[in-house]
């Protein structure tokens, strides 16, 4: 019998699997390699494939990424596929990527029978893909949200200074032949007032522009921080004031419930009679009739769209026909240098998903910081065997709806985030009573679709707030326990666990201490505290060859009841089990998988 399974165990990277072949794998295995060095902000994602994964490629990327995806996937390139064609396709895809062509809607996640775990997308705006369908099918989606940052940035200054001084208008005029000097006179930016609405990457690059053409920027946007403006001269003001004193507004939002139609006929009405307008955001951030009737009274002088509600738009679209608007076909992220950074950016992020790995830029799961990550690894590992230990206990009641989880850390609440953590104990608590499958994607969505419960709570201990956590309970309300003595005094199935020496341990059932390392399975055993107990429940599973890892005891006296918990490497066979139930000082004892 060894005593301890945890002297060989190394500091674990991180990698989190799931097969789509398997409805419950272990999903969240650890790989013992401690080689990789993980990225800045990292995210969980998905991969429990043996052959090489399909990845389709459904809109044009550059060479650079199409190279680094074939490195590591069958890489799948088909354009212009329509909606029919793609969700025929997606059942044999383990990735998708797209640019802002491609619908990526509920339907195809249906279509995709639960193959599809990364959906790429070669751009910033994720307004294409249902985030809410991705999530509940437990797809991660990745963005690349840096590389085409300048491209936009430039397009929109390329569009105001050509919507400025007519140069679309004038250019077609005099290809068709006609000298118009006088029709084309244009304004002047310089000491024009720009305000930028959404002051994020694109936006505070392009205020740093227009500051360059000598242009007062200012900038709306409730989320930004006033010291970012500052430092590029710029002051956030209401949107209110921004679009009352713009000579210019340009539009970086991203496209959201709350932004959509944001100038439509009331706000057109609050602005500088002969405001002008760009925008390389998006289409629906307009109401594009509105601003039709805007541009025919007058209000807006001019506007320069690159994005559109429908796009293409209709051929014969009033605003896009209307002489007082220059537009371009969603040409913003469209550079060489722009086109080759994102694929490279998605490429990366695609394969390092489908590995395994953890992801930089993942839209629907949260981001933790890596070295967040590193100190929570196996406080992850512990939760969710926790949650599974815990599950597991309950026998009836009013099923598993309430559960409460407490940390104790000497950390202020501010500097712990639980959110990883709970979302795997959450997966511990569904995974063994459901053939759900649950990440880090969907885990609140899966608990919520569940009438799961999960209150977190802190204690805060006094001491060096080295170590992020102390412990971490699990306590389920209002069920019964197969193991009685996992009801603490509160009348809850209680478990807490600790990690010593980088390894969970399971440290207290109900109101019993405990010490047994969360490998393998647990054999849990109340029992009237007496000598010879350990020999005697030792050599049941010895005569089976099940071999022990670790026990401990906890008793509430000498001689009173105590309860053993043995880490056993296999699984012991039912009449092995029944023998250690007919042990006369055994009063109940349970078996459970980690
Ligand atoms: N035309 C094109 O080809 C391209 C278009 N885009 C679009 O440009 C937009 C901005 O992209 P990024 O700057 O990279 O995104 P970002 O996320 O860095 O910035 C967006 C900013 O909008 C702000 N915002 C959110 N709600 C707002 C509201 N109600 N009012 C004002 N501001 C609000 C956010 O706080 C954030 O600072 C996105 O819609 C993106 O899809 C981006 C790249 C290329
Ligand atoms: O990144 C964005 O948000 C864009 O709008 C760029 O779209 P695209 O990749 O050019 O279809």
């Amino acid at each position: 019998m060894s005593t301890s399974a945890a002297s060989t165990l190394r500091t674990p990277s991180l990698k989190l699997s799931l097969s789509s072949r398997n409805p419950l794998p272990s999903a969240f295995s650890v790989s013992f390699n401690g080689k990789r060095a993980l990225p800045r902000y990292v995210i969980v994602a998905c991969s429990g494939m043996s052959s090489k994964p399909t990845v389709l490629v459904a809109e044009k990327l550059g060479e650079a990424g199409l190279d680094l995806l074939k490195e590591f996937a069958n890489v799948d390139c088909a354009y212009n596929l329509t909606p029919e064609e793609l969700c025929t396709k997606i059942s044999l895809c383990d990735a998708l990527i797209v640019r802002s062509g491609t619908k990526v809607n509920r339907e195809l996640f249906e279509s995709s029978g639960g193959r599809l775990k990364v959906v790429g997308r070669a751009g910033v705006g994720i307004d294409n893909v249902d985030l809410a369908a991705a999530t509940e099918f437990g797809c991660l989606v990745v963005n690349a949200p840096t590389a085409n940052t300048v491209a936009a940035a430039e397009h929109g200054i390329a569009l105001l200074a050509a919507m400025a001084r007519n140069v679309a208008q004038a250019d077609a005029s005099t290809k068709a032949g006609k000298w118009q000097r006088n029709k084309y006179v244009g304004v002047s930016l310089v000491g024009k007032t720009l305000a930028v609405l959404g002051f994020g990457k694109v936006g505070s690059e392009v205020a740093r522009r227009a500051k360059g053409l000598g242009m007062h920027v200012i900038a709306h946007d409730p989320y930004a921080a006033a010291d970012r403006a500052r430092a590029v001269g710029v002051e956030l003001v209401s949107f209110e004031e921004a679009i009352a004193t713009a000579d210019f507004i340009s539009l970086h939002m991203p496209l959201t419930p709350a932004t959509s139609k944001m100038l439509n006929d009331e706000t057109f009405a609050k602005m500088k009679k002969g405001v002008r307008i760009v925008n390389v955001a998006r289409g629906g951030v307009i109401d594009e009739e509105a601003l039709v009737r805007a541009l025919d009274s007058g209000i807006v002088a001019q506007a320069a769209l690159d994005v559109f509600t429908v796009e293409p738009p209709p051929k014969d679209s009033k605003l896009v026909q209307h002489e007082n608007v220059t537009v371009t076909p969603h040409l913003g992220a469209s550079t060489m240098e722009a086109q080759e950074g994102v694929a490279i950016e998605v490429a990366e992020a695609v394969v390092g998903a489908l590995k395994g790995e953890l992801a930089a830029t993942a839209v629907n799961a949260p981001m933790v910081p890596a070295e967040v990550l590193t100190e929570l690894k196996p406080f992850v590992v512990l939760g969710e065997k926790l949650g599974r230990l815990a599950v597991q206990l309950v026998t009836g009641g009013s099923g598993v709806k309430n559960v409460k989880v407490t940390y104790a850390s000497s950390r202020a609440p501010d500097d712990l985030d639980t959110r990883l953590l709970r979302a795997m104990i959450t997966k511990g608590l569904i995974e063994p009573i459901s053939s759900v499958f649950v990440n880090l994607v969907n885990a609140d969505y899966t608990a919520k679709q569940r009438g799961l419960r999960i209150a977190e709570e802190r204690i805060l201990l006094d001491g060096s707030p080295e170590n992020p956590l102390e412990f971490i309970q699990v306590h389920i309300a209002n069920v019964e326990s197969k193991f009685a003595s996992a009801i603490s005094e509160s009348g809850e199935i209680k478990v807490e666990g600790r990690v010593k020496d980088g390894v969970p341990h399971l440290t207290k059932v109900g109101s019993f201490e405990v010490d047994v390392s969360l490998e393998g399975s647990i054999i849990l055993c109340r029992q009237v505290d007496q000598p010879g107990m350990i020999g005697k429940v030792g050599s049941v599973l010895g005569e089976e060859n099940v071999n022990v890892s670790f026990m401990s005891v906890g008793r509430v006296a000498p001689r009173k009841h105590a309860v053993m918990a043995i880490g056993v490497d296999e699984q012991p066979s039912r009449e092995t089990l029944k023998k250690i139930g007919e042990i006369p000082a055994v009063e109940e004892f349970v078996f459970l998988k980690l």
